[in-house]
């Protein structure tokens, strides 16, 4: 078995986003968590691979360090390209860790020059002139100025990598994208001979993404959101497929987990406690308080849990989230809620949940760490950027698992996404 792309994700919505792209696009996909023992052999029956790691907001050598194991890893079982995929928000600090990361990953492929875009026209992230949209508003006047671990206030991608990067960064901007592979290679050559290390591309829609995904076939790495993962697969001959995966069938009881506070699951939790489902509200300041609240969710969880999905939230709107931040700190106020809801989730596994969502990047991977999943099967995508996935339980048994991203999944989610299983849930 050839793999042909091996791909190292900052965060594990993110992984599963840019896995349930490539799989739109036609490759075979095995997403893993964390990256494997060296010498562990490659999945059979895969043309890529998709390492999850949670290092988006790891101090900068950490991330590095991981992230060239990843790299190494993916090497040795013969990936042909790889691609580094980051937020389609671009999240980052002025440390990192995209800049770091990506000139990690050049000196360790020995190669001088990569492509840096976030763009996903799908889910509204597009570049023009190199400043990212979020719908139809700058990056810096979106929700995400106000994210708890990345606030993002400049939507200048060239400043933004610039200022985490040793190597100038350039643009290869919209009228040459627009022209086609030939014009994208013959950019990316006079940039090369300028010294550029990487260079923000445009792209207002999928076929600028499919135009550069043709121009950057022979790129050792390719850096990206998942948006840039349509243009691939054609690289090597795969063709779009319709039918996304499929997975064994469903059971068992249904919960959602969210521990994001963008703009978009605020909105889905809105939704979900106006249809009168059975919420229950995690406090981070009664968790620093030393009061059970993981053993006060599961109660409740219990108890409604047979009528259909429960929902386990710690999301709060950006003043909240601040006055939480002021009182307890803003990495130890993560770590705190993180912990809780990773509990929350293994208690609930215990009391027979098999469907759960979990909501935001950071969560789900404090989430998948504590269930001790080591490998996804990617699903039916339920809106654009989020499947469902499948990973087997030590016990044996299927969890069926989405992963959505804090900005990702239309209002009604929390609810619809269940039903959308249902009707992807046919025998394999
Ligand atoms: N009420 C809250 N107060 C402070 N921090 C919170 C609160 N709820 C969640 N958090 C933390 O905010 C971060 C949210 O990040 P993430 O899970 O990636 O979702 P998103 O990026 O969509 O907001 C996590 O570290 C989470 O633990
Ligand atoms: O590219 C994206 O926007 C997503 O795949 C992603 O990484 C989002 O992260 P969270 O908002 O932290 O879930």
């Amino acid at each position: 078995m050839t793999i042909r792309l091996g791909c190292i994700a900052d965060d594990f919505t993110g992984a599963t986003d840019l896995a349930n792209n490539l799989v739109r696009a036609g490759m075979r996909v095995v997403q893993l968590i964390d990256v494997p023992a060296p010498g562990t052999p490659g999945p059979v029956d895969a043309d890529a691979v998709v390492i999850a790691l949670k290092s988006r907001t790891t101090p900068v050598d950490e991330a590095v360090e991981v992230s060239l194991r990843a790299l190494d890893w993916l090497r040795s079982v013969g990936a042909e390209q790889i691609y580094f995929k980051y937020c389609s928000t671009f999240d980052s600090t002025p440390a990192g860790n995209i800049g770091p990361v990506t000139e990690a990953l050049l000196d360790a492929l020995g190669t001088d020059f990569t492509v840096a875009t976030p763009a996903f026209p799908d889910n509204g992230r597009t570049i023009f002139k190199g400043h990212l949209f979020v719908g139809d508003v700058l990056l810096s006047e979106s929700g995400m100025r106000h994210h708890p671990l990345t606030p993002m206030t400049d939507s200048d991608l060239v400043s933004v990598l610039g200022a985490q990067s040793t190597r100038p960064v350039g643009l290869v901007d919209h009228t040459v994208v627009a022209a086609g592979p030939d014009a994208i290679r013959d950019r990316i050559g006079e940039l090369r001979k300028d010294g550029v290390g990487a260079a923000i591309v445009d792209a207002v829609s999928n076929d600028d993404l499919l135009r550069l995904g043709a121009a950057v076939r022979d790129l050792p790495l390719v850096t990206a959101g998942s948006g840039l993962a349509i243009g691939l697969p054609a690289n090597w001959g795969f063709e779009p497929s319709a039918s996304a995966a499929q997975l064994p069938p469903a059971g068992g009881l249904q919960a959602i987990v969210s521990g994001s506070v963008s703009t978009a699951t605020n909105g889905q939790v809105r939704e979900f406690l106006r249809a009168g489902r059975p919420a229950f509200s995690v406090d981070p300041l009664r968790i620093a308080d030393g009061q059970d609240v993981a053993g006060e969710a599961l109660a409740f969880a219990a108890r409604h849990l047979a009528d259909g999905p429960v929902l386990v939230y710690s999301t709060e709107t950006p003043d909240a989230v601040r006055t939480v931040q002021g009182r307890l700190g803003v990495a130890e106020a993560g770590e705190l809620v993180e912990r809780t809801l990773a509990r929350v989730a293994q208690g609930l596994l215990d009391l027979g949940v098999r469907q759960l969502a979990v909501a935001g990047g950071e969560t789900s991977g404090a989430v998948v760490q504590a269930l001790g999943l080591t490998g996804l099967r990617i699903g039916a995508q339920i809106d654009p950027g989020v499947p469902w996935c499948a990973a087997e339980l030590s016990g044996g048994d299927t969890l069926h698992i989405t992963l959505k991203s804090g900005n990702f999944g239309s209002p009604g989610f929390f609810t619809d996404a269940f039903a959308r299983l249902e009707s992807a849930g046919e025998p394999v």
